[in-house]
Formats: C-alpha cells, sequence, structure tokens
C-alpha cells in the first residue's frame, strides 16, 4: 500500500493543508506536520469526508438521496474517480450557496472591523558554516525566481530581495550568516520567520552550523534543514541526518518534525521542493499582516551611497509605507524622499514583509533599528517625544535597580523558575562533553540550566551578541576569548569566563545557580528620629528636622512614621541633610533634614529606618 503526504493530497484535492490537519486531528490520525506521509486507507477516509461535506453543502436533502443517484441531486457533476468528483462538486457547492453567503459577506466587508487580516509573505533567513554554500544558494533562487532587471537596469544589494514561486512571495534576506539576523535580534527585532540551515553533505555539521541552530532556536523561529552538495560524489546526506539526531533534531522520515531536505545550488535540484516546504511551514505559521494598520518595520541594513546619500533597506513588517511619510528611528526622523524595491525598480507604496531601499534618513540606521512611520512632521516630534520620556522611564528604572528599593526593584516579579543561560565554549568535544554531564545533573526544580551553545574552540563575536539576546553568560574551557570579542563583550555588558580546570568551571555554575536562585530578603531594623521641627522647602517639600534618637539613618532607607500609635505613613528616605550638606547616613545622637517622598509629616512624629538585607543561604 502506498503513503501519502499530507500536503500532497491536499494539493490533488484542492483543500487547505490547515483544513487537512482539522480532519485527520478529527479522525485521531497522529502526524508531525503537513508533510508527514499517511496511510490510503486515511486517504480513502477523508475523501469521503469531503465528498460528504460537500454533498451536504451542495444540498442537504441531496445528500440524503445520494444514493439514489438521481439526475437532480448530482446536478452536472461528472462521473470519476472520488477525489475529482469531490473537486468539481465543490464549485458547483459553492454557487448553490452563493448568494445568501455572498451577501453577508459584502455586509461583513462594509464593516472594516470585520475584515480579515490577509496572510503575508515569509521572511527567510540562510544560515550555516563558511562555505557550505549559502551565497551560492541564494545565488541560485535569484537567478531562477526573480525576474530578469531591464538592461541597463543595475542590480544593487540591498540586503534582501523577493522571490516568486509558484505558491506566492517568499523574501529572503541576503546577507548570508547569521551575524545580520543576530544583530538584528541583539536589538530586540524579529525579522526572520523562519532559518534556513545550510549543511554541505560532504561536510555535515560544523561549529558554525551548530551556532546557527542556536540562533534559531534562541530565536524560537521554525527551522528547515537545507542539505547541500548533493551533487557531489562523495556527498552523505544520511550522515547528516544523523548528526542531526545527535542534536535532538530529529529529521521527519527518522520519526521527528525536522523538515530536512537535500539540494544542490550548483545543479538546483531540490530547490524547488526547498522553496515548497518555506511555503507549507509559512502557511503553518499563519503569517498575516495588515497593509492598512499602523505602519512598522525594521532596518535591515543601512549605507552611505556617494551620490544618492543616505540609503537604508527597511523591512515592511506591518502597514503600508509611503513615499513622503516621515520616518522615526530611536530619536531621530527623516522623511522618505524616494523607494526602490529589492529589484531596483521605484515604488511610491509597499506593504508587509516587502524589503524596501529608502532614501530620506537624515543618518544611517543600524541593521535592527525599529522604524514607524508618522504623518508629518509634528507627528514625529511626537513619537520622538514620547520615546525620550520612556528611555528616561528606564534610565530611571535602571538607576532603582542599581539602587533597590523594593523587592521588585530587586528581583522583578518574583516566584518564577529560573533559568541559567550557558555558552559554553571548550578546547575539545571530550570536554565539552564531560562538563555538559556534569552540568546536567545540576539543574534543580527551581533552576534550569540551558546551554544554548556548545561549541569546540574560541568564542565568537557571534555569541556575545547570542548571549546578548539571551542574557547568557559564556563560559570557557581551556580556550580563550580573542581581544576584539572580549571588546564587544565589555561594550555589551556580557561576561566570558575562562577557566582551566572543569571544576572551578563548575563553580563558577554553582554561584550563577545561586545567583539564579531567589534571594531571601529580610528586613532589618537601622535607627528611630524624633521630628522636632518641620521645614519647608521650596523643591523638595516638608522635610522633618530631626533628631537621631537610636542607631543610624541612611539614605534610600524604608521609612515607617507613626504618631502616637498609629503608623500614619510606610516609604522611603530620599534625603538626608546636615545642615544645607546631602548626606547618605546620620549617626545616633545628631540632627538632621529627613526627606520623605511624603509631605505630611508633622512635629512629634516618630520615623524609624529599615533596610532590606539579602540573607545568605545554605
Ligand atoms: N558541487 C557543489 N558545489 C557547491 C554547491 N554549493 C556551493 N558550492 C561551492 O562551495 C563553495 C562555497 O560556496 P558559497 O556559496 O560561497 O558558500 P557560503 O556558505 O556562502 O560561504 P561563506 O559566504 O564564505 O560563508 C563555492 O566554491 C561553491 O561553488 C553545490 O550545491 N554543489
Amino acid at each position: 500500500m502506498s503513503k501519502v503526504r499530507i500536503y500532497t493530497l491536499a494539493k490533488d484535492l484542492g483543500v487547505e493543508n490547515a483544513r487537512m490537519l482539522e480532519i485527520l486531528d478529527g479522525l485521531g490520525v497522529a502526524y508531525k506536520s503537513v508533510s508527514s506521509t499517511i496511510e490510503e486507507d486515511t486517504v480513502e477516509l477523508i475523501k469521503q469526508i469531503l465528498e460528504e461535506e460537500g454533498a451536504a453543502q451542495a444540498a442537504p436533502e441531496a445528500a440524503q438521496a445520494a444514493d439514489a443517484q438521481g439526475p437532480q441531486a448530482q446536478g452536472s457533476a461528472p462521473q470519476g474517480p472520488a477525489a475529482q468528483a469531490v473537486a468539481q462538486a465543490q464549485p458547483a457547492a459553492a454557487q448553490a450557496v452563493a448568494e445568501p453567503e455572498a451577501a453577508t459577506a459584502e455586509q461583513a466587508s462594509s464593516e472594516p472591523a470585520a475584515r480579515e487580516i490577509p496572510h503575508r509573505a515569509p521572511v527567510v533567513t540562510i544560515m550555516g558554516h563558511v562555505d557550505h554554500g549559502k551565497t551560492s544558494l541564494l545565488d541560485y533562487i535569484r537567478k531562477t525566481r526573480v525576474a530578469a532587471k531591464e538592461a541597463g537596469g543595475i542590480t544593487q544589494h540591498v540586503g534582501a530581495f523577493e522571490a516568486k514561486t509558484s505558491k506566492g512571495r517568499i523574501v529572503f534576506i541576503d546577507t548570508p550568516g547569521h551575524e545580520a539576523f543576530t544583530t538584528i535580534r541583539a536589538r530586540g527585532a524579529n525579522v526572520a520567520d523562519i532559518a534556513i540551515i545550510v549543511i554541505a553533505a560532504d561536510d555535515s555539521l560544523m561549529p558554525q552550523t551548530r551556532e546557527a541552530i542556536a540562533h534559531a532556536q534562541a530565536a524560537k523561529v521554525p527551522m528547515i534543514v537545507a542539505i547541500n552538495k548533493v551533487d557531489l560524489p562523495q556527498a552523505d546526506p544520511e550522515r547528516v541526518k544523523t548528526d542531526l539526531t545527535q542534536l535532538n533534531l530529529v529529521p521527519e522520515e527518522y520519526g521527528g518534525d525536522l523538515i530536512v531536505v537535500p539540494v544542490s545550488a550548483k545543479t538546483g535540484e531540490g530547490v524547488e521542493d526547498l522553496l515548497e516546504y518555506i511555503s507549507l511551514t509559512a502557511e503553518l505559521e499563519d503569517l498575516r499582516a495588515d497593509p492598512k494598520g499602523e505602519f512598522s518595520g525594521v532596518v535591515i541594513e543601512g549605507k552611505v551611497d556617494k551620490q544618492a546619500g543616505v540609503l537604508a533597506t527597511v523591512m515592511v513588517q506591518e502597514g503600508t509605507l509611503r513615499v513622503g511619510d516621515f520616518l522615526v528611528v530611536g530619536e531621530s526622523y527623516g522623511k522618505i524622499k524616494a523607494m526602490t524595491d529589492s529589484a531596483g525598480a521605484r515604488i511610491k507604496d509597499a506593504g508587509p514583509s516587502t524589503p524596501v531601499q529608502v532614501l530620506g534618513f537624515s543618518a544611517v540606521p543600524a541593521s535592527g533599528e525599529k522604524v514607524q512611520s508618522a504623518k508629518n512632521e509634528h507627528a514625529a516630534r511626537e513619537v520622538i517625544a514620547t520615546r525620550a520620556d520612556v528611555r528616561r522611564d528606564e534610565e530611571n528604572a535602571r538607576d532603582r535597580r542599581r539602587n533597590p528599593r523594593t523587592l521588585e526593584d530587586i528581583m522583578g516579579p518574583v516566584g518564577e523558575v529560573r533559568t541559567v543561560n550557558l555558552i559554553l565554549r571548550a578546547d575539545t568535544q571530550g570536554s565539552v562533553e564531560a562538563i555538559q554531564g556534569i552540568l546536567a545533573r545540576k539543574e534543580g526544580e527551581d533552576v534550569k540550566i540551558n546551554v544554548m551553545l556548545a561549541g569546540i574552540g574560541a568564542p565568537t563575536e557571534g555569541d556575545v551578541l547570542l548571549a546578548s539576546t539571551a542574557e547568557a553568560t559564556i563560559l570557557c574551557f581551556s580556550v580563550t576569548a580573542p581581544g576584539s570579542v572580549t571588546k564587544i563583550a565589555d561594550s555589551k555588558g556580557i561576561e566570558i569566563k575562562a577557566f582551566r580546570i572543569i571544576y572551578e568551571l563548575i563553580d563558577e555554575v554553582d554561584r550563577l545557580i545561586k545567583g539564579n536562585v531567589e534571594p531571601v530578603f529580610e528586613e532589618r531594623y537601622l535607627g528611630r528620629a524624633e521630628v522636632r521641627m518641620v521645614i519647608k522647602h521650596p523643591k523638595s517639600g516638608n522635610i522633618a528636622g530631626s533628631y537621631i534618637t537610636d542607631g543610624m539613618f541612611k539614605r534610600n532607607a524604608r521609612a515607617k512614621v507613626t504618631r502616637g500609635k498609629q503608623v500614619v505613613y510606610e516609604g522611603t528616605v530620599v534625603g538626608l541633610k546636615r545642615f544645607k550638606d546631602d548626606v547618605r547616613e546620620v549617626q545616633t545622637g545628631y540632627e538632621c533634614g529627613i526627606n520623605l517622598d511624603w509631605n505630611d509629616v508633622v512635629e512629634g512624629d516618630i520615623i524609624e529606618a529599615s533596610e532590606m538585607v539579602e540573607v545568605e543561604q545554605a
């Protein structure tokens, strides 16, 4: 008995993949994805179900009278194999119910709220080890899928291009390697929907392949593996598949859910299949964006052109970008003077999943910067003003974290299982495995150890970017980071720690785990003060002129004010003054001005100061 792939059957029967999966779910048939195969019996069942659906839609009474095969019920659908009958009966069925449905559809479309958000093209990035064929694969797709340029036209490299396939548009980010991808992610933007991991069939998994996989996993972007160079006599695609399973990536034909497509960027073999799998994955991801929504985009790359000035490629993610729009990037703005699509043609507007080259930025934006549009200069300035406010708030929050007042300031939301993200670099595969083995035993109920990437050799710039997007620590065993990498790590606040003795590295992991276990804080009494007079201050409000009767007071301490027996206020000591000077601490027996973030203090109040201290855990 032959097996059929789900998507092939969907295509043959003219139904959506999603509908096909619904039917399979209903039948309780297990599958991994639309490229899984199903038994012929199941195929027959599906055909029957669709046939019944079609008949029921065409005319309910016809379904009941189906056995009779009366000319009325049969309509003009030709006799033939069940699949054909279903496929051909469907338009007739649609017609039969067309009138009332069309009326409601029209009503619905007149209400913008009911408008369904349309699908958008997938944005794909190609990653993999050096020389495994990323550029060749992109070139092959570009050559065969991008409409030839008009004579005299200059194809510009803009960092992305659009390929036309039988299934629709696919947008490729053509800055190969994961650098572009991670730089974009490091800025908090996600531009790729699908990652193609290219692995040469004669070389199998290499360090950068593992890195690329780690990046795609960190970004939670679906992966498709393209085993390239299958035209070579020494190609061994089976070895690649087996090696992948060692990373817990199990190809579909081995019962897993990883799509693996053998290709040759040289002969073009398999490229069509690869494009088809991209479209299928996109369909399952159900990628949508509203061209009528508010515009947002991401800078893919920017440069200065000697003649044109600043040029930047922007990927439209939501809404539509139009010539004349004002664009806001960071805290600066510009007006779009001209736009070209990735084939170099002048365009006036661009919808979702369209890479466009924009002329009009005042400064070169960095890849990964988010772009917003504004209808006029005034609106652009407003966006910038809001951003400046947000930035200031964030800076204040950061200050608070450095100078914590509350438990949440110190630890963020409480009660979560914490994850220690690590990137491991060692001199040999043996060391990597030994360390991973020990780490696996360190996991506890409240701490998860996530080794995002374990590789041989010194840490790379890519590792630092990955670490910065995932707040990971880079641990090195018997390898050291080159100066250039350390510098980038410093600038991004990423720690690279190098060890020569495995147990020292493990001790460090213990420290990291401890740091990640929720610390226990307790309130510790500091001192007591009596308010002797209230001083009105033009800037700071009312200051409590006090005498410290016990212990000491510290700036930023917690404060509790009692009046008689009643607690009238709880807050923070925001300032301490001795005469005119701001001071950090005041000891018992001294007078001082205590500034609370509260204005209603009165003479005779008692202020008690305390602080939160971390309790050492066993
Ligand atoms: N036989 C064969 N050779 C290929 C194939 N794909 C790429 N190559 C060759 O492999 C070499 C490397 O290909 P590239 O496309 O430059 O590889 P890359 O991954 O982009 O390399 P980097 O940009 O350096 O990271 C070139 O000599 C290509 O001609 C293929 O499918 N078959």
